[in-house]
């Protein structure tokens, strides 16, 4: 079910910081951020050449990650996020076997453009994982 790692989302609590550091020490590229209203966070992608990395940071009063970065003022890893060939058929199969899937159980469009969901830490070993459609 589970294909290529997307990648790697860190929950940062000053996003123009953390972008310095990977572009400037790291040396890694980066994009600019980019206010994403509709999930409640602005990122910044990190592009690896086998992957990517997304920094986050909260964006408006209702973020859903706010709480995470509560418990975690420096940051830390907030998800991983696996393409899956086909979401709708993912998410009945892992309902099935009674995962939690998050929100109202319907994919929504995230960062790139593709039809996310994202299941519960709790039942993936205290990791909160997203699904996106390949
Ligand atoms: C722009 C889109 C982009 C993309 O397309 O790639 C994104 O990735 S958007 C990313 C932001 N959106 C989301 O994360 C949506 C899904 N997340 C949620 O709905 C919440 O974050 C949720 C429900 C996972 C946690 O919310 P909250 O922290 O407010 O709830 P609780 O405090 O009740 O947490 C319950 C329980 O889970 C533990 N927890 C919370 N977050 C994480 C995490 N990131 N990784 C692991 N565990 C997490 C939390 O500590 C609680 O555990 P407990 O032992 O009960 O204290
Ligand atoms: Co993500």
């Amino acid at each position: 079910m589970i294909g290529r790692l997307n990648h790697v989302a860190i929950a940062v609590p000053d996003l123009e910081a953390a972008t310095a550091t990977y572009r400037d020490t790291l040396g890694a590229t980066v994009s600019e951020p980019v206010p994403q209203p509709a999930h409640g966070v602005t990122v910044v992608f990190v592009t690896l050449p086998n992957t990517k990395i997304e920094l986050l940071h909260p964006m408006g009063e209702k973020s859903p990650i706010q709480g995470f970065l509560d418990k975690n003022p420096a940051g830390g890893i907030h998800h991983v996020c696996y393409e899956v060939e086909d979401i709708l058929a993912a998410r009945d199969r892992l309902k099935e076997q009674g995962l939690r899937v998050l929100g109202d159980g319907e994919p929504r469009l995230g960062a790139h453009d593709k039809p996310v969901l994202f299941l519960h830490p709790k039942d993936l070993y205290g990791t909160l994982v997203e699904l996106e459609q390949a």
